[in-house]
């Protein structure tokens, strides 16, 4: 029976992660439907000889992406069409293949840096609603991609669980310090950094895809009660830093070339009273991913209530932008920097929400899973599974986390 993602991992894909067994030490792999291949085993083989010197075969056997992502484009095209067509003959590569179930998959690269921007006008939109009761935008949304810089060490690769957090938050009328009851999940895409940039140096918007090793999903697990007592002046803290998901799979610019369009990208429109200065222009494409947030409860673990469906290529800000603006000021990208969408939230009302900020206006109304029972935020033994695909063999696969009962004082 092939696992539930099989389908994402066409021989179009291509994606690379770091994946150990019984067999092999944490290194580089790809995958093809559920097999998955170690790529250094593969390179002593000789079937890679000739297509590369050893500054490419040397990569294969660290554990971390890092030093793969920072070879020039002219090299990973060609990996990738020399992996394409070793794939077609899977039989001949025993010793180098395990069954994805035999396979744990650990955090894709050492992480640089990490920023989350705000890119979907309907999540601003609508959480603004259910904080202040006014749809608003931002002053600065139509200006600049709002964001925020959050810590790199709290990415923890999908299936990495978490304790619920404490803090300090707001409750009948005074600040308590407890657990939060306001555990939330935010669907997001997030682009991986490969080739790093130069200190003092703007990328411009134009040169900004040579930067752009890979995409993955990000989940910005949040704690609203907690976020709204420490955010203002200074923006989320101990509220969104406690962990943050991302899914194995690195998925490459190549492989989503053919579902990058200019269709459902938003209009741009000029700021009023200002000039677009540093960002991608009209005809600006962005990546379709059709997205799913779901949760699963402990009572019913093998049913999974879908909660949100949505669509990355709606978002005001693409990729592209975001970097150009991280670096406008001669701040700088270095290799496993994260630089993530934000909340991916769709036009349409309660289906197309990306967090329960959103869907329960606050915490107001309730959600009701498959098997009868309601929530308002997260409850312990909670999984959050995100998934995306682009189209036919080109998916993400999934990231996941379950929320573990906070621990004792
Ligand atoms: O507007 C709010 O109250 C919430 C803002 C955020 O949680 C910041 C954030 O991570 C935005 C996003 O994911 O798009
Ligand atoms: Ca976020
Ligand atoms: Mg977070």
């Amino acid at each position: 029976m092939p696992s539930e993602y099989a389908h994402h991992f066409g021989i179009n894909n291509i994606p690379y992660g770091i994946a150990s067994s019984s067999k092999h030490p944490p290194s580089v792999v790809t995958r093809l439907q559920d097999s998955v291949l170690f790529l250094d085993p593969l390179a002593r083989t000789g079937l890679l000889s000739g297509h590369f010197g050893g500054e490419v075969l040397e990569t294969f056997g660290k554990p971390t992406l890092n030093s793969l992502a920072t070879l020039p484009k002219d090299d990973l095209k060609v990996l990738r069409s020399a992996l394409q067509g070793i794939l077609k003959n899977l039989e001949k590569l025993q010793g180098c293949v395990e069954p994805i179930e035999n396979v744990r998959m650990h955090l894709p690269v050492e992480v640089g840096d990490f920023t989350d921007f705000s890119c979907s006008a309907d999540h601003m939109l609508n959480a603004g609603e259910s904080v202040t009761g006014l749809r608003n935008l931002p002053p600065s949304f139509r200006y600049l991609p709002v964001g925020y810089i959050s810590r790199a060490s709290g990415v923890k690769v999908s299936g990495t669980p978490f304790h619920r957090p404490w803090g300090q938050y707001r409750k009948d009328g005074s600040v308590v310090w407890a657990p939060t009851e306001q555990l939330d999940y935010e669907l997001e895409m997030a682009c991986i950094i490969g080739k790093p940039s130069k200190f003092g140096t703007r990328v411009k918007v134009e040169d900004t895809a040579e930067h752009i090793f890979g995409i993955v999903i990000l989940n910005d697990w949040s704690a609203r009660d907690i976020q709204s007592l420490e955010m203002p002046p200074l923006g989320p803290m101990n509220s969104k830093s406690f962990c943050t998901s991302v899914s194995p799979w690195v998925i490459n610019p190549e492989a989503l070339a053919p579902f990058r369009s200019t269709g459902n990208v938003p209009a741009r429109e000029e700021p009023p009273n200002g000039v677009m200065t540093h960002f991608s222009g009209p005809g600006r494409e962005g990546y379709s991913v059709d997205l799913t947030a779901s949760v699963v409860s402990p009572k019913d673990k093998d049913s999974k209530t879908i909660l949100c469906r949505s669509n990355l290529s709606t978002m005001y800000w693409t990729f592209e932008d975001l970097i150009a603006h991280q670096t406008c000021n001669g701040a700088f990208l270095r290799t496993g920097d994260i630089l993530a969408t934000g909340t991916v939230t769709g036009k349409e009302k309660k289906t197309s929400h990306g967090c329960l900020l959103e869907l329960t206006a606050g915490g107001k109304q309730s959600y009701g899973l498959n098997n009868g029972e309601t929530r308002t935020y997260l409850e312990d033994g909670d999984s959050v599974i995100l998934d995306g695909i682009s189209g036919e063999g080109v998916g993400f696969g999934d990231c996941t986390g379950t929320v573990l009962p906070a621990q004792k004082d």
